[in-house]
């Protein structure tokens, strides 16, 4: 679904990837590890091409997207959850899962049910929110173009334990309905539950890749790749 060869990107002069493979197949969860300042959300935006890449090819249902503007990719089918959520301060719940919308399983309603906090903030604008809450907008935006691939940047990032729980009984819903997705976050023990594979980035090159069951068996992985 989605194949990534030889990327090479960075900012300015500064090269972050060098030569990053990466696929993500029909229904795949795969991870995208590596301690702070390896490139993670680097890959992600150039995937995405809200950075234009260096070198390298992006394809998406074995078409090129290099080039693609990001908005365009949107409506190839590829959704991002960015950090720090960017929901709109002046857009309500409803207008967000709305103005986005493209017809699929994920409606306005498949979204509150999803979602229940957010039905009962249906009428608030994004600045009205919580953190979680804006967290939960966040996916639900992305969810309404119901995308063939979710990309997830650091979706528990800042919440608190509880709220962190629901964005997880959340993932775990889009696994068990056959969502691909590639995802970045901090907490490794719950994407080993998550995901189907793993990539790890070192300094902007993958240094590691492999199942769930491999990055178990694996401490010295933890320690060597992300610092745990
Ligand atoms: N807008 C930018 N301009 C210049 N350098 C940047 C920019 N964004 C990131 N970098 C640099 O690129 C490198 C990779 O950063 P990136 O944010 O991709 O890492 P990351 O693995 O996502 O880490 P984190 O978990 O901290 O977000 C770092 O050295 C960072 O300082």
């Amino acid at each position: 679904m989605l194949s990534v060869r030889g990327l090479d990107a960075g900012y300015g002069r500064s090269q972050v990837l060098s030569g990053v493979d990466l696929d993500v197949a029909p229904g795949e969860i795969v991870a995208l590890l590596g301690r702070n300042g390896m490139g993670k959300t680097t890959l992600l935006h150039a995937i995405l091409q809200l950075l234009p890449p260096w070198a390298g090819s992006v394809q998406f249902l074995g078409e090129p997207v290099t080039g693609v503007p990001a908005h365009r990719l949107a409506r190839r089918g590829i959704a991002l959850v960015p950090e720090g959520r960017q929901v709109f301060p002046n857009l309500t719940v409803e207008e967000h899962l709305t103005v986005f919308a493209r017809p699929g399983r994920w409606t306005p309603q498949a979204l509150y049910d999803l979602f229940p906090r957010l039905a009962e903030r249906r009428g608030h604008l994004g600045d009205q929110l919580s953190g979680g809450e804006q967290q939960m907008l966040a996916m639900a935006r992305a969810l309404a173009t119901n995308p063939r691939l979710l990309v997830l940047d650091e979706a528990t990032e800042g919440l608190a334990p509880l709220v962190r729980e629901e964005i997880w009984r959340v993932l775990a819903v889009l696994r068990a309905e056959g969502h691909a997705m590639l995802v970045v976050d901090k907490y490794v023990h719950r994407l080993v539950g998550l995901a189907d594979r793993h990539v790890v980035l070192e300094k902007g090159r993958v240094a590691w890749t492999g199942t769930s069951a491999a990055l178990s068996a694996d401490r010295g992985l933890w320690s060597r790749y992300l610092g745990l």
